[in-house]
């Protein structure tokens, strides 16, 4: 697959999830860290939204993950509408909506963009200077990708 370079604007689009044993550590985090993270523009999935919401952010609220939340967010992802995922998924529970929670974190891999799955890595995304500066980033060539299936 060719690459081609994406460039993450200062201001992020960033997408944040936590399954329930996960939660109250996100919203912990999130209001350590309310002050950097209210400068990006947020998307949570329909509960974790709402109770982040509680904390004085401004998240906007897709469906609830295993109502589709997640696969609304893999198709932002896709479409280049996410910069950046904090995901806090639960590594001890087994979830009727794995496939889904499998997916979105594929399509994260795929079209590279940065991910934190606990704590310690949002702690790293978050001090890293490219949080509030632009950043280059390689993508999938996907107009390349279609001529080349589409020249038969
Ligand atoms: O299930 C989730 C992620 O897989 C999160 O969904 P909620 O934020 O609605 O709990």
């Amino acid at each position: 697959m060719k690459l081609i370079e994406r460039t993450l604007q200062a201001k992020k689009q960033i997408a944040l999830v936590a399954h329930d044993n996960q939660k109250p550590a996100l919203m912990q985090w999130c209001r350590k860290n309310h002050d950097a993270i209210s400068q990006h523009t947020l998307f949570g999935t329909g509960t974790t939204g709402a109770l982040l919401n509680k904390t004085g952010l401004k998240v906007s609220c897709l469906l609830s993950g295993p109502m589709g939340g997640d696969q609304q967010l893999g198709a932002m992802i896709a479409e280049g509408r996410i910069d950046m995922l904090i995901f806090f998924w639960d590594p001890l529970e087994t979830l009727p909506h794995d496939p889904d929670v499998k997916a979105l974190l594929r399509l994260a891999t795929v079209w590279n963009i940065p991910v934190a799955t606990n704590e310690a890595t949002a702690d790293f995304l978050i001090t890293c200077p490219y949080f509030a500066q632009e950043f280059k980033t390689q993508i999938p060539d996907y107009t390349g990708y279609l001529g080349e299936r589409t020249n038969i």
